[in-house]
Parts: C-alpha cells; structure tokens; sequence
C-alpha cells in the first residue's frame, strides 16, 4: 500500500504544477473534464466496484452537491470554497440515512439497491424542483467569484478537480489495501459467508457508502461553479450514473486502478468526437469497445492485465512469499484447551427455536458442548442439525432461546461478533468467496475472525493452514479450479485460521470417496489434537463413531437423544427414528441415512 499511496502523492505534486504550463484554456478544460469523472467513477466504485453493491443513485448524490454549493453561495453569500465541505457532507447525510434503512434489509441487494438508488435520484430531483433551493428556474452562479488557486480560472478548476480526483483514488487505493477492502471484496462474494467469518458487514457497507456519497457531493459542488448555471433537468440525469459505471467496468472495478483508466480512456474518446457530426460516431464507438471489453474482458483492462502480468511471473517469486515452515505453528494457532471430557461447558443452548414460515425448524432444543471433545450432531434428513449450526454461527437469527458461549450470551449478537468470539463453521455445500485466491480466501478469516491478524501476518498463517490441509500448492488458484474434495478441504482452513475455541463441521465428508473420507478423518484428529473443540454434523457413521466422543441425535427439531455413541446408536428410539418405523419419535417420511447395523461394523 505505501507504494501505490506514495506513487499517487508523487503524481498529485507533478501534476499540480500543470496551470503555471501556460497550456491554452481548452487543454485545461478537457484536464479538468477527465480528472472529474475519475473522481466521479473511483468514488463510485469504493461502494459498487469493491462490494458489489451498484448504486445508480451517484447522480443524486453528485446533484445533492452541486445545490447544496449552488445555494449557499448564491442565496445565503457564502464563499465558494467554504461550501464545498458542507456539500461533501450533505450528500454523505442524506447517502448515509439511506444506508441505514437499505442496508439493513436483506434482501436489499443487487437488482433492488440499484433500482432503490435510482429512485432516491428522483426523489431528490422532485424536492429541489419544488422548493426554493430551486423551484423551477435553475440557480446561478455568474456571480460567485472564482477562487485564485491557480494563475487562471481555468488553472484553478483544474486544482480543484486534482484535489477532488487525488482524494477518491486516495481513498479507493488505501482501502483496496486495508482489511476494509478485503472485507468489501469478500461481501461481493458472499455477504452472508463474509459475515459469518467475521466481517462487519453492516458497519462496512454503511462507512463506504457515506465516503462515496461525501466524494460525489464534492465534486459535484466544483461542478456548479463550473458550469455556473445548475438545473434539476441537466443534473439529475441517468446518463451521468450510468456513465460511471461504464468506466469502472471498462477499466476493472476490482481494482482501485480500473476506474482511472476507465473514466480517462471514455472521457478522451468521447472528446475526440464532439464535433456535432462526429458526436454520434464517438458514442457509438465508445458504446462498442464496453461491448468488447464485457464480452472478452470481464475483469476490464486492469483486471486483465494484472491476469496477464501474474500468469506471465507464474512460477516466479509468489505474491505473497511462503513463510519457512514452523512445526509450532498449530499449537501456537490453536488456542490450548482441557484435556478431552473434561467436562466444562463451553457453548451451552437453552430452548432454542427457529421457525422458517410454518416450519418449525427447531422445536426448544437444549444442548451443551464440552470443553475439548468431538460432539456429533446426527439424525435424519431435514431433522435441524444445519439449522443448528447455523443459529449458533448467527447466520439465522433464532426465533427464541439462549445460546452462551465461554460466559458470553451469543444468541443475539451479529454473525460477526460470534465468530469474532471464537465460532468458526465449515458449510455443507462449500461457499468460498469465488474471485479470492485460495490464499486469500484463507487469510480473510484469519484477520476477521477470533484470530484478528492484520492483513500480511493474516496471509503468512494463511499459508500455514494451506500446508496443514494440503492446499499449498494451489494457494494462487481461484476455487473455481479446485475439485470437491479440496474445496471441502478450503473449508477446514478458513474454519481453521480464525482459531476458533470450537469449530462446527457441517458434512464436510459428503461426496467424498473413501480414501478422501479416510484423510479428512486424519485431519479432523489432528485438529482434535491440537486441543480445538468440535461440533460434527455427519451422517458418514464410519467416521462419526470413530471420531465423536459423544453424540446427540436430533428428530424433527428436537433432542431424541445423546450420550456415548455406541450407546445411543443402539436405542430403539433412534433406530426407529432413522428407519421412519412406527413409534413415539418416529420421523415419517424421512429416508433412513444410514443402516444401523454399519454403527456394529464401525
Ligand atoms: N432457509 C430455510 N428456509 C425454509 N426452511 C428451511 C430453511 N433451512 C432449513 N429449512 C427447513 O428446516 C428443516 C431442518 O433442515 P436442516 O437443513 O436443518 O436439516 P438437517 O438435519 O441438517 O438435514 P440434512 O441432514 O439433510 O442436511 C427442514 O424441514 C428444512 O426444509
């Protein structure tokens, strides 16, 4: 990081020279115009390029600014520069009441934050129109004088859209490189994974989209002054939202980089075709290259190029260099704990439900797990062992009942304060975050879990929890190229380098073949031996009764039973259960997921 910020400090300085250049009026002109939709497209990509979250609402914010500027200085005399912080902030108000609400709901996402954002831009283009800040005519500003930044007025609208340009890809760079833009990145992916590791995804979402709106509303206060005539109709327009989002796609929204090349590359062509006869053909050309470059380059020209850059070095020094290994690395990763049985409660859960729209999910169930034992959660299918791994790690919010864990109530905390508090889980279905190496996805738990690493001690344990499940090699690969058994393997390390105090695994075994079943077997042990705790969901019954210390087994949402696993398994009521035969706890209908008789053959 301190390179790329270095590096654009060097360009800010060079650059801020060029209106003592004597360039004619024009040349700074088109300056200013590209160094405003940089700004513009890296403000818009710190929230929609990192995280996803496409915001068609930047021209609201953009507008917000652009009044905000144009009111204080011609209606209440207020100096020009001395208006642009209170239009930064006026547009991060409004962004940030809209955050509030949207961002909580959960399934406000994709599609319908867009279509949200685009209708606050209405919503804010009505309130101006029909209020005095513009009631119809428009606002003008030939009045206002021009501050005397530079040697010309066109010198000084240059610095300030520098100004505003450096803080946008200032921003975009350090937080492309702090655990913020991890953090985006991964919620890009999967918001709901990236919470459940550790990420704060609401505050997260929130500060970003406050940061953007506040850089939008800035540049859109030079912008009045620029234009000195502002209007509702010029403003407020699809076209500028739109046109923002070419530019970071066209130059790599997942990269701080991609929407300077981006919005330099559209603003230079649409301005080498503004004769009005040309105008069309420049439109039409830029309107072809976006198609290109979505067709052939989906990651936009930075992101394919950094492809090229590393397949080239492939081979050659890794990014991130591989530590020497250190046989201590485990005990030291895992925290110690009692000796196995020894009989303290870790995680105790006290009549918890969870009801899904008429099913009942879980039906109270009480549960405790031991300090440094494996416990097995078995049953039939559709009998809530998920469910319960999911209240627990606060992917689902319990519908009612307590959970505490190491003295700490966790039933209603955010998914990210429980892993924080030391829960990692592992999913059935493998969930890795899909454009993160396997390094990196790795390394994303290992800082925002109970661990707390900062990035590059995050990385270097990374790779430690790559050499303990056998995935170094593949620490540069996507998951993409990854078969199940490695992907499922993915899973144990991300679980495992958030050093969790107990570790819940959800059919890590399924869809295994048996030496795949035998070395994940192996695996487990060993986590067990470096003292972790360990919930285990499996209907693999080879596995479960050789690695479980206790089992419980659930039907229909509650405890059938539990205690020593030979024991258990022999009870009539779980024979029965798992059999669908008649009988008080009998689960009709559900298929039976193991014989009994393979629990005799264990
Ligand atoms: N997100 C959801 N929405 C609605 N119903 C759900 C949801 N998740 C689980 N259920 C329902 O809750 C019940 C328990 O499901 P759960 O996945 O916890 O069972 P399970 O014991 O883990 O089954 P399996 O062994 O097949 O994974 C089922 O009836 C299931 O259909």
């Amino acid at each position: 990081m301190r390179r790329s910020v270095i590096a654009l400090l060097a360009a800010a300085l060079l650059l801020a020279a060029v209106p003592w250049l004597g360039l004619p009026p024009f040349a700074e002109s088109m300056l200013y115009l590209i160094l405003h939709w940089v700004a513009l497209a890296s403000s818009w990509n710190l929230l929609s390029g990192y995280s996803g979250y496409f915001s068609f609402g930047h021209g609201a914010f953009f507008g917000i600014g652009m009044y905000t500027t144009a009111a204080l200085t011609s209606k209440l005399d207020w100096p020009f520069l001395w208006t642009l912080p209170a239009a930064a902030a006026m547009s991060a108000l409004v962004g940030t009441l809209i955050g509030l609400a949207a961002f909580r709901v959960h399934s406000v996402r994709a599609e319908l934050f867009a279509l949200l954002t685009l209708a606050t831009t209405f919503v804010v283009a009505t309130v101006i129109l029909n209020t005095p800040i513009d009631g119809g005519p428009g606002v003008y500003l030939n009045a206002v004088p021009v501050p005397a930044l530079g040697p010309t007025p066109s010198g000084t609208f240059y610095l300030l859209a520098l100004g505003a340009a450096m803080l946008s890809v200032l921003a975009a760079a350090v937080i492309y490189h702090s655990r913020l833009g991890t953090g985006l990145l991964a919620i890009h992916d999967d918001e709901d994974v990236a919470e459940v590791m550790g990420v704060p995804t609401y505050r997260y979402k929130l500060g970003t989209f406050a940061l953007s709106c506040a850089l939008a509303g800035l540049v859109g206060g030079i912008q009045a002054l620029f234009v000195s005539y502002v209007t509702a109709g010029d403003t407020f327009t699809i076209t500028m939202p739109l046109t923002v989002v070419l530019m970071s796609v066209l130059g790599g929204s997942r990269h701080w980089a991609g929407p300077i090349v981006g919005a330099t590359a559209i603003t230079l062509l649409l301005f080498a075709f503004t004769g009005s006869e040309t105008a069309i053909v420049g439109k039409g050309l830029t309107g072809l290259i976006l198609v290109v470059v979505i067709l052939f380059m989906p990651e936009g020209i930075v992101g394919q190029t950094m492809k090229w850059w590393k397949h080239r070095r492939a081979g050659k020094a890794a990014e991130v260099p591989r530590p020497p290994a250190s046989p201590t690395v485990l005990s030291k990763s895992v925290p110690a704990v009692q000796a196995t049985g020894s009989g303290t409660v870790l995680l105790r859960a006290r009549g918890v439900r969870k009801h899904f729209r008429g099913v009942q999910a879980l039906r109270g169930v009480d549960l405790e797990v031991r300090k440094g034992e494996i416990l097995g959660l078995l049953g039939p299918n559709g009998s809530g062992k998920s469910t319960f791994i999911n209240v627990v790690s606060g992917h689902f919010a319990l519908t009612a009942g307590e959970i505490d864990f190491d003295g700490l109530r966790i039933s209603h905390l955010p998914a990210h304060r429980v892993a924080r508090s030391g829960i990692a889980r592992t999913y059935q279905i493998p969930r890795p975050f899909a454009h993160l190496t396997v390094l990196q996805n790795v390394a994303l738990p290992a800082m925002f879990g109970a661990a707390g690493l900062d990035r590059r001690s995050a990385e270097q344990a990374a790779w430690q929890w790559l050499e303990f499940t056998g995935l170094a090699d593949k620490a540069d690969a996507l998951p993409d190229d990854l078969n199940l058994h490695q992907r499922k393997f993915l899973e144990f390390a991300r679980a495992l380098a958030s050093r969790p105090q107990v570790l819940m695994l959800d059919e890590v075994l399924s869809g295994l073949t048996p030496s795949e079943i035998d070395g994940a077997v192996d695996l487990i042990r060993r986590i067990r031996d470096q003292g972790a705790t360990i919930v285990f969901v499996e209907h693999v019954m080879r596995a479960v009764m050789a690695l479980c210390d206790r089992i419980v087994v659930f039907e229909q949402g509650q405890v059938l039973a539990e205690g020593a696993p030979q024991e258990v398994m022999q009870r009539p009521e779980v024979v029965a259960a798992y059999l669908g035969a008649p009988g008080p706890a009998s689960a009709a209908g559900s298929p039976p997921a193991f014989q009994p008789a393979e629990v005799a053959h264990a």
